[in-house]
C-alpha cells in the first residue's frame, strides 16, 4: 500500500483506477458479486433479517451527516495512523468477521487473509471460517490478525480456541454477542439455505481438540450437529465476559452493543473495546443504525477504550463520518466479501485499496492531515 507509506508522492501519483477492469464502486460489486454467485450464497451475504429495516438504515444514517471540510490547512504531510491495543496500524480500517466464506470464493478466507496482509489491514477472522485459524495464520506471516470468538455453550471449547488463537499470533479477541441465536432472515428460508448446515464453517471446529473429544466420531455430519447444538448461546452473560477474562491475556472486544447502558457495562467488567455494530443488519430487524447509536456510546466512554464501529461502512466519507462522531476505527463486510466472490485476493485487495483511497482523499481535502484532526467540528446534520 505504498500510498500510505509515502504519503507525498501519493499526490503525484496517476491512481488511474479506469483501467483496471475490476469495478469501483460497492454497487457495482455487489453487481457482479450476485452474477457470479449462486442466489443462496450470494442472498445469505447480501441479505439482512425480517424487512431489511436495518440493513437500509445503516445506510440511510450516514447519508444524513454531512462533511464540512477545512481549507488551507497543509496537508502534505499526512497519516491515516492509529494506535489501538499498543498496535500500530496504519489505516483506521479492519476486515470484519465474516464466517463460511468459502460460500462466495473456493479459496475463502485464505484469499482475503493475502490480501488483508498484504494492505497490512487487520483481519478478524471469525470462529465458523472455512480454513482454521492456523491455516489463515499461516499465510499470513507478521501481518495483524485477531479472533472472533462465538461463545460455545461447552465453555471449555470456547478456551480451547483462545488457546490456539494465542499461539497462532492472533492479537486480539473480538467476542460477538448478539448473536446468541441466528437472526431471521427471510432469504435464506425461501432458498433454503443454511452454510453451516452444508459444514462450510467447521474447519476451527474440526481441528479443536476439546471440540472432538466431545464426538464420538469424527464425521461432518457428528460435528455439524454438535456445532448447531452448542454455537448458540442464549445464556450468555456478563459473568461468562469474566471467564474470558481469566483464560486470555490478549485484548477483549464485546462486538455488538448498540446500547448505552451496555457501553457502559463493558468498560465496568473491564472489556478493552466495543464494537458498536448491528452485524451489518443481519441479527435485530429495527435496531438502531450504527452511526446513530455511535455519539452516545462515545459519551459514556469517554476514551477510556477504544470504540470500532461497523455495519454500512462502504466509502472513504464513511470512514471519516464514524470516526468524527466518535469511532477510534471501523470495520468493513460484504465490501470485502464481494471483491472476493468478484476476483479473490485481487478482489480483496482491490475493494480496499479503493476504500483507502477515497478516505486519504477525504481527510486531505477536509483539511485533516491525520485521525486527530478529524472531530465533530467538522460535521453536520443534513
Ligand atoms: C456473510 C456474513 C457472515 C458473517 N459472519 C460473521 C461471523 O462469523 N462473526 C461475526 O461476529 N460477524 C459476522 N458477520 C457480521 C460482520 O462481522 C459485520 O458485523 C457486518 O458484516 C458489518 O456490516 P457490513 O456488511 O454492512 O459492512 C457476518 C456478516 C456477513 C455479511
Ligand atoms: O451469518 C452471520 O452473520 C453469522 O454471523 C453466522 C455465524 C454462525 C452461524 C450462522 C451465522
Amino acid at each position: 500500500m505504498s500510498f500510505v507509506e509515502n504519503k507525498e508522492s501519493f499526490l503525484f501519483t496517476k491512481v488511474d483506477k479506469s483501467t483496471e477492469s475490476l469495478p469501483i464502486s460497492f454497487e457495482d460489486w455487489e453487481r457482479l458479486a450476485r452474477e457470479r454467485v449462486p442466489a443462496g450464497p450470494f442472498d445469505y451475504t447480501a441479505g439482512g433479517s425480517v424487512e431489511e429495516q436495518t440493513l437500509a438504515a445503516n445506510r440511510a444514517a450516514f447519508s444524513r451527516w454531512a462533511i464540512v471540510p477545512r481549507m488551507l490547512r497543509d496537508v502534505t504531510n499526512r497519516s491515516m495512523a492509529i494506535t489501538l491495543f499498543n498496535q500500530q496500524l496504519k489505516t483506521p480500517v479492519l476486515l470484519a468477521p465474516v464466517g463460511m466464506q468459502a460460500i462466495s470464493h473456493p479459496e475463502g478466507e485464505l484469499a482475503t487473509a493475502r490480501a488483508a496482509a498484504q494492505a497490512g489491514v487487520p483481519l478478524v477472522v471469525s470462529t465458523v471460517s472455512s480454513h482454521s485459524m492456523e491455516q489463515i495464520a499461516e499465510v499470513m506471516g507478521d501481518a495483524p490478525r485477531w479472533y472472533q470468538l462465538y461463545w460455545s455453550t461447552d465453555r471449555e471449547v470456547s478456551a480451547s480456541m483462545v488457546r490456539r488463537a494465542e499461539a497462532a499470533g492472533y492479537s486480539a479477541i473480538v467476542l460477538t454477542v448478539d448473536t446468541i441465536m441466528l437472526g431471521w432472515k427471510r432469504r435464506d428460508f425461501k432458498n433454503g439455505y443454511s452454510p453451516l448446515r452444508e459444514g462450510k464453517g467447521m474447519a476451527n471446529y474440526i481441528s479443536d481438540p476439546v471440540f472432538c473429544s466431545r464426538l464420538s466420531e469424527v464425521t461432518p455430519e457428528n460435528a455439524v450437529e454438535e456445532i448447531l447444538r452448542t454455537i448458540y448461546t442464549p445464556a450468555l452473560t456478563w459473568s461468562d465476559i469474566d471467564y474470558l477474562r481469566e483464560h486470555t491475556s490478549l485484548p477483549i472486544l464485546v462486538k455488538g452493543i448498540l446500547h448505552p447502558d451496555d457501553a457502559k457495562l463493558a468498560v465496568e467488567h473491564g472489556v478493552d473495546g466495543i464494537i458498536v455494530s448491528n452485524h451489518g443488519g443481519r441479527q435485530v430487524d429495527g435496531a438502531i443504525a450504527t452511526l446513530d447509536a455511535l455519539p452516545t456510546i462515545a459519551e459514556v466512554v469517554q476514551g477510556r477504550i477504544p470504540v470500532l464501529l461497523d455495519s454500512g461502512v462502504r466509502t472513504g466519507p464513511d470512514v471519516v463520518k464514524a470516526i468524527a462522531l466518535g469511532a477510534n476505527a471501523v470495520l468493513i463486510g460484504r465490501p470485502f466479501v464481494y471483491g472476493l466472490a468478484v476476483a479473490g485476493e485481487k478482489g480483496v485487495a482491490s475493494v480496499v485499496d479503493t476504500l483507502l483511497h477515497e478516505l486519504d482523499v477525504t481527510l486531505a481535502l477536509s483539511g485533516c492531515a491525520s485521525l486527530a484532526d478529524v472531530n465533530r467540528s467538522i460535521l453536520t446534520r443534513q
